[in-house]
């Protein structure tokens, strides 16, 4: 089984709706309960910024300090993680438009918030992600991106590092300035990197798949994945080919792309394509609580993955779970995050819908930006 890692205390200042709180946790699951508006979602987020990243909001930094707060949120932990017990506390400084996040390791400054994937895992769902099979093939990307950049912390440095090549060749393209040697020197950085990208999802699908084969079924299937919209009938090639492959492409391509005002081709025209296994049915056609318990399928596969790769189990931050699930289905669900090992953040409106948890979880009533057990 995974070693366990655990918030044992979160600290908020002027987070949201928060002035001040504190969270005394011990290694157990978390249950919060409240009314709408109460600020679970809230706690949820601030535990989510204990991740590279801008949190499971994706929120603007600004908007994340309480209103009316003379400065910058911040967000203190106590963790046992990977490296034993850890102190980190996150915020931000500066003002308006240049606001960044800073992140501190036991009272020093890191360089990178990156370095929190030294310490702990996070993964999340929340009902934003209710419409992922139906919506933009983007969200689907940046969730894919997100699994592989839970074990492979290179793919995220790449994916920003293409981008930004990629936004170098269009700005050239379109004021038609087909300057060879440039042209060609950046598509190269694309072709590198963007077949490298395609690579670390192949192999992060490769690897849920072989997860599943070796799982037992539950009420949450894992469903079938396939990438498509990027060199899809030749992923199995060796890179180099690939990379000749892509860098043709971008360079019969220029006259085109100059056209559309962007590059047609690459890692970020790729589409997760999910199917339900069983029924042999796109998730995008399954019903609402078919995709539902899609959803928590993979969720729980890639957790079990992270634990299985790494050796520790991840913090799961799962926002109103529990809500759409039949009493069967939600002590089934309880079961499997904790035979999972981790910690993890449920929040629910009725405490009694947890009840199923016992013993096995620390329950609080949130109550407007204020946490009581
Ligand atoms: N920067 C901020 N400053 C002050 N309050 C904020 C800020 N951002 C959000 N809020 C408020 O925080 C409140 C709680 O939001 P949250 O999403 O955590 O609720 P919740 O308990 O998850 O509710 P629900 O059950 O409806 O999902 C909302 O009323 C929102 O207006």
């Amino acid at each position: 089984m995974a070693q366990k890692i655990f918030l044992s205390q979160l600290k908020l200042s002027d987070f949201r709706n928060y002035a001040e709180a504190t969270l005394p946790l011990d290694e157990r699951h978390v249950v919060l309960t409240g009314e709408n508006g109460a600020g679970k979602t809230n706690l949820m987020e601030a535990v989510s910024f204990l991740s590279p990243g801008r949190g499971l909001r994706r929120a603007v930094l600004a908007d994340v300090t309480r209103v009316g707060a003379e400065a910058g949120f911040s967000v203190f932990a106590k963790i046992e993680g990977m490296e034993g017990e850890v102190a980190l506390g996150t915020g931000i400084d500066g003002e308006g438009e240049a606001q960044v996040r800073r992140l501190r390791i036991n009272g020093t400054p890191a360089k990178s918030t990156e370095e929190l994937t030294d310490h702990l895992a996070v993964l999340w769902l929340t009902p934003a992600m209710d419409g992922l099979f139906t919506g933009p093939s983007a969200d689907r990307r940046r969730f894919l991106d997100r699994l592989v950049l839970s074990i492979d912390p290179a793919h995220g440095r790449r994916a920003s590092d293409f981008e930004r090549a990629m936004r170098s060749r269009n700005r050239l393209l379109s004021e038609g300035r087909f300057d060879p040697s440039w042209l060609s020197a950046i598509e190269t950085q694309m072709a590198g990197l963007g077949i490298a990208m395609a690579a670390a999802r192949q192999e992060m699908l490769g690897l849920l798949r072989n997860l599943s084969a070796a799982t037992e079924q539950t009420p949450f299937p894992s469903p079938t994945l396939t990438l498509s919209g990027f060199l899809d009938e030749t992923a199995d090639r060796p890179a180099a080919d690939l990379e000749d492959l892509y860098l043709d492409m971008l360079r019969e391509s220029r006259g085109r792309d100059a056209a559309a005002g962007r590059t047609l081709d690459g890692p970020h025209r790729s589409d997760l394509l999910v199917r339900h296994r069983e029924k042999d049915m796109d998730a995008g056609r399954c019903s609402t609580g078919e995709q539902k318990a899609l959803l928590i399928g993979l969720v729980l596969a890639h957790a079990r993955l992270t634990a299985n790769m790494t050796g520790y189990a991840p913090i799961l931050l799962l926002d109103e779970i529990a809500a759409h699930l039949d009493e069967g289905r939600r002590a089934a669900l309880f079961d499997l995050i904790h035979e999972l090992g981790g910690q993890a953040f449920m929040t629910g409106t009725d405490r009694s819908m947890f009840s199923a948890l016992a013993e096995r979880a620390q329950f609080f009533t949130v109550e407007g930006g204020s946490i009581r057990p």
